[in-house]
């Protein structure tokens, strides 16, 4: 396999290409590279004497070129803004970007979370509070997996086809946010809002009626916000892959994990704090107060990032794809795109489907068997406990479940933190400094980077990549769930949950990264396919003959394209409909080997954590069957997965060749670029 690899010469820079005109001088690409960064740096615009080289101001947060920028607004300009923009063969978004732009294009997953949180953490014992019985509890459970397994895509294929001028995916992130502070605002205050609403007509609020009403009202805006909720989500997943380029997904990604850990711990914070007595400017009880907390700092986050990170203007790729309205269309059209998804994606999703049934599990019921571990001995002892003494029992039992949860949050947020600096990177290099040999006029020497090198670089385990820690991170679940059965301290049980904050710090990383990189890496392949198109002598201004020629091409190009969306999407129904699958099965266990409340001896909860656990270790060796070289383009790779490799190497470039393949030079720089990602230095 790595022979036919090795053989694939340089797609992007064909004989006879402009682009090969620019990136072929004898100034090899790295130092061009840093050139470009450098005069970006001191503001210098030197182009290494070609006019329309465009400058990568890649300190700059808003990224204002004016070759992107639709500022003539009319659209019949727009093939000439977009020619302008290809035919130097440099594409601004694939610029490296810095840590401050990292920042404020993942901080608002940040503030999802805080959102989610809220409403995993407390959203059950509200409802319990307004009398909703535990039996119906479920209901209200099934609405997050439903929500995700149905809106996700939909969402993502709405965002696909946007054409508004600033940008695909912030409507649906700002619409989203408004929905979700609408959602929880009406949420926290059901029971002021409709018993005043019934009040004004002299209903008593202590009535069956009311009582019941406000019941159902909360458990359909709990409906509404996930669908809320997800459709922020969607968005933002998407708008990363959209921002970030090719070379930073992987960084970007664990950026995001990062926000994701700091916002569910801010939640538990939050959670634990007597906040009326705090906040009552807010609200007078502890769930108005969080659901206002979580309103703020999603509204804060998501207009942050709006701000400060610039989309493509969709405008520019053409229409959309024209999809039929409707349900069966919808489903149609997932049907179609889970047939065509990308071969790393269709892998990532597999994995997904069966590491779910068994994460679902965990994530809902660890506090329950922490509290059944640390009840046990209490109720050996005394068999007749009343029911008040019971529900003191169990309100313990609960504190110490809750604090296993925060010790999970803690070392899934510091792993999300510190591992990215010991993962060997899997992306090699900036597009537009592709990998060049020696003898294809790249450094002779280390020397260059070695200049460059901090201590950081020094912390990288070579060969253990993104996807070897996934896989680890996914046996050590299983590990931990399987010894669930046997453990019988409190302590123990929360180092098995502790432990597997580490499998869940990667769970938030690694299938995005995987994924994103997938995406974008297409993506930019057919950009600039697209920018060849353009440049042939024989087309006109625009890039097109005729008009029926842009018609039929765009309309073409637009459905071989990749959708961000609609994959991410699909990503989500892999990870969203398997919990659904879980909720079912866990009952079921339930029914067999539950007993009832106050019995010792109860372990149903233990043996559903460790068939959890076997399903996600199907999910590790499907991550196994995962390639580490998502260089490769994923059409050839997945030839050469099939046994099917091209025997005429004509199609791959050069910055294409597996992990294996590239020279050292190139992976250092790699990982020069990806840790100063991290450690924030600017470029
Ligand atoms: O993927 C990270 C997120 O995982 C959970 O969300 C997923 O499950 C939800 C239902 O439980 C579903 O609505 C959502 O679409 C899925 O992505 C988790 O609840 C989130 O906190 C977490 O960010």
């Amino acid at each position: 396999m790595t022979s036919s690899l090795a053989a694939i010469p340089d797609r992007g820079h064909p004989a006879g290409d402009s682009q090969r005109q620019q990136t072929s001088t004898p100034t090899n690409q790295s130092a061009k590279g840093k050139e470009q960064a450098k005069s970006s740096r001191t503001g210098n615009p030197s182009s290494g004497g070609n006019d329309r080289q465009p400058v990568f101001d890649t300190d700059s947060l808003n990224e204002q070129s004016p070759l992107l920028s639709p500022s003539s607004g009319s659209g019949e300009d727009d093939g000439f803004i977009r020619a302008q923009a290809l035919d130097n063969g440099e594409d601004e978004h694939q610029a490296t970007k810095s840590v401050w732009y990292l920042i404020l294009l993942t901080i608002s997953i940040g503030g999802l979370q805080i959102a989610w949180s809220v409403e995993m953490s407390n959203g059950s014992p509200y409802l319990l509070s307004l009398g909703l019985s535990k039996s119906l509890m479920a209901l209200v459970w099934i609405a997050g997996p439903l929500s995700g397994t149905l809106v996700q895509p939909y969402v993502g294929m709405l965002s696909d086809n946007c054409r508004l001028s600033w940008g695909k995916r912030k409507p649906f992130m700002l619409g989203g946010a408004a929905a979700t502070i609408i959602s929880l605002m009406f949420l926290a205050w059901t029971k002021d809002i409709v018993g005043g609403f019934f009040g004004v007509f002299g209903a008593d609020p202590e009535s069956a009626f009311v009582k019941n009403s406000i019941i159902v009202i909360a458990v359909l805006w709990v409906y509404i916000l996930d669908f809320a909720i997800n459709t922020v989500q969607a968005a933002i997943r998407a708008f990363i892959v959209d921002c970030a380029p090719s070379h930073q997904q992987e960084v970007a990604n664990a950026m995001a994990s990062r926000f994701v850990g700091i916002g569910n711990i801010a939640g538990y914070l939050a959670g634990y704090t007597d906040l009326p007595s705090v906040l009552w400017f807010l609200g007078d009880t502890q769930f108005k107060d969080l659901c206002a907390i979580a309103s703020i700092a999603l509204g804060v986050t998501v207009v942050a990032t709006c701000i400060f990170i610039r989309e493509r203007d969709p405008r520019l790729e053409g229409p959309p794809i024209k999809d039929k309205p409707g349900v069966l269309a919808f489903f149609n059209k997932i049907f179609t795109s889970i047939q065509r998804l990308p071969p790393q994606t269709r892998k990532v999703c597999e994995v997904q489907f069966c590491a779910w049934i068994g994460f679902f599990p965990m994530l809902f019921y660890t506090s329950s068997y922490i509290g059944e571990i640390y009840a046990e001995p209490y109720l050996e002892a005394n068999p007749n406990m009343t029911p008040e003494e019971l529900d003191r029992l169990y309100e313990d039992a609960t504190r110490e479940g809750t604090f296993a949860l925060l010790i999970f949050a803690i070392t899934s947020l510091a792993t999300n933190v510190f591992l990215p600096f010991f993962i060997a990177p899997t992306y090699t290099t900036q597009p537009g400094s592709a990998v060049v040999s020696p003898d294809e006029g790249g450094p002779s020497s280390l020397k260059d980077y070695d200049e460059e090198k901090s201590w950081l670089d020094y912390l990288v385990i070579p060969g253990f990549t993104l996807r070897r820690a996934w896989m680890l991170a996914q046996i050590l679940f299983t590990c931990s769930m399987l010894c669930t059965v046997f453990v019988r301290t409190v302590t123990a049980a929360t180092v098995l949950i502790g432990l597997v904050g580490i499998t869940w710090a990667l769970t938030l990383w690694a299938p995005w990264a995987i994924i994103s990189a997938e995406i974008s890496r297409r993506d930019e392949e057919r950009r600039q396919q697209r920018a060849q198109r353009m440049l042939s002598p024989t087309r006109g201004m625009d890039g097109y003959n005729s008009d029926e020629a842009r018609e039929l091409e765009s309309g073409e190009d637009a459905e071989a394209a990749d959708q961000a969306g609609v994959i991410l999407g699909i990503h989500n129904m892999a990870i969203a409909a398997p919990q659904i699958i879980a909720t079912l099965l866990s009952s079921v266990i339930f029914q067999i080997f539950q007993k009832p409340r106050g019995e010792p001896g109860d372990h149903s909860i233990a043996i559903v954590l460790a068939l959890g656990g076997i399903t996600v270790l199907i999910s590790a060796f499907f991550i196994h069957r995962i390639r580490d070289d998502p260089d490769v383009p994923a059409d050839i790779m997945s030839a050469v997965e099939d046994g099917d490799a091209p025997s005429r190497p004509g199609t791959a470039r050069s910055r294409t060749r597996s992990h294996e393949q590239l020279p050292r030079a190139s992976l250092e720089r790699a990982t020069l670029v990806r840790n100063k990602s991290f450690g924030g230095m600017e470029y």
